[in-house]
């Protein structure tokens, strides 16, 4: 069975004069562990579609469905988020911002101490625990925001750009931290992304979207060969080329 099932979604944003439709029948499944991604042109629906897996945004038409169980606003599944800004609270240390989400769960204090000490340490940042967000790099908080997002041991993770505000260096060491952090996890993850290089990177599939209304251009699968390498490596094989021809090419063709 599917793990995440999207099922003929639609979407229109209502204004007090017209209706815009941004979303039509969208289809498509993703396997527990897969890590999926979704790109197409400026405006074509990736947030919105993001939003309604969430279950932030209710969709006008169609279903989500995570373990076979309809999702409903009223009970969304436990999804984690992953953004272009961190969003970590300034004046609170990053053992407390890693904590923000499991405060609302009914574990000990001592259990969460446990946690994230374990998380601070996978990160790399075993020694940051009683700092401030403003003395970490833009990569670092963003490997806290990761931890943060992994601490409440979401069923889904949502990323929305994360790489996008940092500089070249410091994305592709995070590409290559979240990859594999994701992959020891079994996580199952969606990742919208603008950096065609950075979805065949990162993902076993890429999903591209066409715009006007949003629909589902084309899926394609990465070869077996790359998806066994780290986003690092793939960007090195000899077939990362061709593949990002082929994605550009009907990127291109869709204006
Ligand atoms: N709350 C809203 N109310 C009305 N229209 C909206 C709302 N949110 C988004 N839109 C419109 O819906 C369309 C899709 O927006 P969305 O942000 O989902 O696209 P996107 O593919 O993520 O865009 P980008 O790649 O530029 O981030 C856009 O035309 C946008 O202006």
């Amino acid at each position: 069975m599917a793990f995440l099932t999207v099922e003929h979604i639609g979407h229109s944003y209502f204004s007090t004069t017209q209706a815009k439709e941004v979303l039509r029948d969208i289809d498509f499944t993703v396997h527990e562990g897969e890590f999926v991604s979704l790109i197409g042109p400026s405006g074509c629906g990736k947030t919105t579609l993001l939003s309604i897996i969430a279950g932030l945004v209710t969709p006008t038409e169609g279903n989500i469905y995570v373990h076979g169980e309809k999702m409903t606003v009223q009970q969304p599944p436990l999804i984690g988020y992953m953004l272009q800004q961190d969003y970590l609270f300034p004046w609170k240390t990053i053992a407390e911002n890693i904590t923000i989400g499991l405060n609302m769960m009914e574990h000990s204090k001592k259990a969460h101490k446990v946690t994230v000490n374990a998380l601070l340490k996978e990160i790399g940042l075993p020694h940051v625990g009683n700092h401030y967000p403003r003395e970490l790099s833009g990569g670092m908080r963003q490997r806290v925001a990761l931890a943060r997002t992994l601490a409440v041991n979401p069923k889904i993770l949502l990323l929305d750009e994360p790489f996008s505000a940092l500089d070249y260096q410091s994305k592709l060491k995070l590409e290559d931290f979240v990859g594999a952090t994701l992959k020891n996890h079994q996580k199952t993850a969606i990742l919208v992304t603008h950096d065609i290089g950075e979805a065949i990177a990162m993902s076993e599939r890429v999903i591209l979207l066409s715009a006007n209304p949003g629909t589902i251009h084309r899926i394609f699968d990465i070869p077996k060969e790359l998806r066994q390498l780290s986003p690092f490596e793939v960007r090195q094989h000899a077939m990362y080329t061709s593949v990002f021809q082929m994605i550009w090419k009907e990127l291109e063709s869709l204006g």
